[in-house]
């Protein structure tokens, strides 16, 4: 496993790698690692000669200063744990090397960013293409790896992939879950002992939720997650849809869409989490 820091460096290994016909898979992480990142570094490894993980709090994609200046930084226990699973590079660039200066691109997502993480987190979706574009551009892979936690960022990758024309796969990857369900996410760690035990309350109500399908209609069933999760003095919904899995629309009634996808964020005191299930 090669520790990397400097864009040139990683551009001149990966030539090399591809110049002997390497098949180079990608995991873009912002660190303190868990088993989620860990399942994206499996599969690349399985599907991939060469496996490059990067770790990059990105600033540009916080549209909040608290949640940028808390954000878990754990950067030797992230490199003991990568060591297990020998990814061929770790990629740690500094934030003034990625931005020399500011990055201006706007990008355009249609009506992808503007529901749920995009009109809730304003700018966050830009900020992650415009470094992700960056990571593409020094890493070229192959196939990139994305959680299905991120339910919504794995929709905008695959349009700015599209329209930056970039021949890369965009690899779509299940939501690894702790055991009692809670999703797995570094914010986690953020969470109180007590506000950890009543966050379990997000996914078992995603997973009551879809038996309930369709014997309460969309609307009703959208009150009653809401009322669940709110009942409980930890938690907050900040927003709960039902959308279409391809277009990110929300859905009226069950006949909109073929494949529904339930995506919940829950203000846990000062975290915020995301969850996502399919309906
Ligand atoms: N529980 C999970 N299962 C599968 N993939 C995951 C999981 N959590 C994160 N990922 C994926 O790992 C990649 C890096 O995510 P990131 O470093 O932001 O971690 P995170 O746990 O999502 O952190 P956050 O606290 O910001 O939600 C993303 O593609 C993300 O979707
Ligand atoms: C893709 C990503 C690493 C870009 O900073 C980030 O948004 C994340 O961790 O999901
Ligand atoms: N996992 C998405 C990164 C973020 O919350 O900014």
């Amino acid at each position: 496993m090669q520790i990397v820091k400097l864009i040139a460096e990683t551009r001149s290994i990966i030539s090399e790698y591809k110049a002997k016909g390497k098949r180079v898979g990608f995991v873009p992480t912002m660190g303190a690692l868990h088993d989620g990142h860990l399942s994206l570094v499996e599969q690349s490894k399985k599907e991939n000669d060469i496996t490059v993980v990067s770790i990059f709090v990105n600033p540009t994609q916080f549209n909040n200063p608290n949640d940028l200046k808390t954000y878990p930084r754990i950067l030797d226990k992230d490199l003991e744990l990568l060591s297990k699973f020998q990814p061929d590079i770790v990629f740690i660039p500094e934030v003034e090397e990625v931005y020399p200066e500011p990055d201006t691109r706007v990008f355009d997502f249609g009506d992808l960013d503007k529901v749920m993480e995009g009109k809730n987190r304003p700018g966050h979706f830009n900020g992650v293409a415009q470094v992700v574009s960056k990571l593409f551009d020094y890493i070229t892979p192959d196939n990139a790896y994305f959680g299905q936690k991120d339910y919504q960022q794995v929709a905008v990758i695959k349009q700015m992939t599209k329209d930056l024309k970039l021949d890369i796969n965009i690899v779509s990857c299940p939501i690894i879950r702790e055991l009692d369900g809670l999703a797995m996410s570094s914010r986690n760690m953020l969470l109180s002992e007590v506000e950890r035990k009543n966050a379990v309350k997000i996914s078992e109500t995603l997973f009551k939720a879809c038996n309930l399908v369709p014997d309460f209609g969309v609307s009703q069933l959208k009150e009653w997650v809401i009322s669940e999760i709110n009942n409980n003095a930890y938690l907050e919904v900040e927003y709960f849809e039902i959308v279409d899995d391809t277009s990110l629309k929300s859905i009226e009634k069950w006949e909109d869409s073929n494949n529904r996808i339930a995506c919940i964020t829950v203000q846990v005191g000062k975290v915020r989490l995301i969850d996502n299930i399919s309906l």
